[in-house]
């Protein structure tokens, strides 16, 4: 649905050029939720611009429904981008309008006639649940309300793609849940492809399929979110998914604990199969699990869960039963100490 290729975007700064995008590919699936996830200046709101040429890339191909837009007219340009919907951070909503107008006056302005706009306003107002408050304005809304009203107005001109912006950075969790479930309805029910930018992993947890990790204007890491979470590979990636969990355990008793055997942090999908895993090892091989942090969260459907844990004994027993954790599709990796690499896997 979305073929980014060889994406290059370079602005003039002060101090010289900067590389916003250096060369990035990226590809979205019909029906998908894809999440590009980074720090703050990694380049993800130049990309997403890049996607309805909001922002020109300096070199690169997009791609959209097999559409090559950066060689359209202005004219068959803007018919494309009326397939592509953007909500943003700050909601861009017109102060002056009532929500019903702030949906009507970009719908009267393609050409649709009245009926057809009341008819679409009401639809998407039903949708993101939010008809009571037509006749408001922006500032007798909630930032959560607010959202939805952009969330209508997007969905308002029937797109196929919607990109979104940081559209719960400055929501409260709670508001954060309720938009990104949304998104989830939309997606769901309406068949939308999502393409969303964020700096919070609890976004791409909750309801990507695919994420991207950015860094200095390239994708350092790419691919399902659940091989992501549970082998990443980039140490940026890593914090991203360590973000999740906080395993809060002192260094120096990291330390000590790989004095008696090995530090590891195990992951794993289904809400029970790592502690049974874990029960087995100790039955099956001579070592003494015990574990010193763990918890369980959401990615989209299925349950993951962490456990950080000392498996104190030799050696050679605690790489068998690694080697027996693995098969049991539990993911084993050693815990980092002090710049000592303790790997276990
Ligand atoms: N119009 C511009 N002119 C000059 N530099 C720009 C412009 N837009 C972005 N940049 C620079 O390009 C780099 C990437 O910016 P971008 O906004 O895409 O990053 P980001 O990952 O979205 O970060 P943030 O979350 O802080 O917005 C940054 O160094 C930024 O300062």
């Amino acid at each position: 649905m979305i073929e980014l290729t060889g994406i290059t975007k370079t602005f003039t700064g002060k101090q010289g050029p900067i590389h916003a995008l250096k060369d990035v590919s990226l590809s979205v699936k019909q029906g998908e939720i894809y999440g590009v996830i980074g720090y703050s200046g990694a380049g993800k709101s130049t990309l997403i611009r890049c996607v309805n040429l909001l922002e020109a890339p300096d070199q690169g191909s997009v791609k959209v429904k097999d559409v090559e837009l950066t060689a359209l007219s202005p004219r068959k340009l803007r018919e494309a981008r009326s397939n592509i919907g953007m909500i943003f951070q700050g909601f861009n909503l017109l102060k002056t309008a009532t929500v019903y107008d702030n949906i009507a006056l970009p719908l009267k302005l393609t050409g649709l006639n009245k009926t057809v706009v009341k008819e679409r306003v009401e639809k998407y107002l039903n949708i993101v649940g939010l008809n009571e408050k037509k006749n408001a304005y922006p500032s007798e809304l909630s930032g959560g309300q607010k959202q939805r009203v952009a969330i209508a107005r997007a969905l308002s001109h029937e797109p196929e793609v919607l990109l979104s912006d940081e559209a719960t950075s400055a929501l409260d969790p709670d508001t954060t849940e309720a938009i990104l479930d949304l998104l989830l309805k939309i997606n769901k029910e309406l068949g939308i492809t999502i393409l969303l930018i964020t700096h919070e992993m609890n976004v791409i947890q909750r309801i990507c399929d695919k994420v991207a990790v950015m860094e200095n204007g390239e994708v350092i890491e790419e691919g399902k979110t659940k091989d992501i979470f549970t082998s990443p590979q980039h140490s940026t990636t890593k914090r991203f998914v360590n973000s999740l969990f906080s395993h809060d355990i002192p260094d120096e008793m990291l330390t000590n604990l790989n004095k008696t055997g090995h530090v590891a942090t195990l992951s794993f999908f289904g809400e029970s199969s790592g502690e049974p895993a874990l029960a087995l090892v100790s039955k099956k091989f001579d070592i003494f699990p015990n574990i010193l942090s763990g918890s369980i969260t959401r990615l989209k459907d299925e349950s993951f869960g962490q456990l950080l844990v000392h498996l104190k004994g030799e050696s050679s027993e605690i790489k068998n039963a690694v080697q027996f954790l693995k098969e049991q599709d539990v993911h084993v990796e050693g815990v980092k100490i002090s710049g000592d690499n303790q790997r276990v896997s």
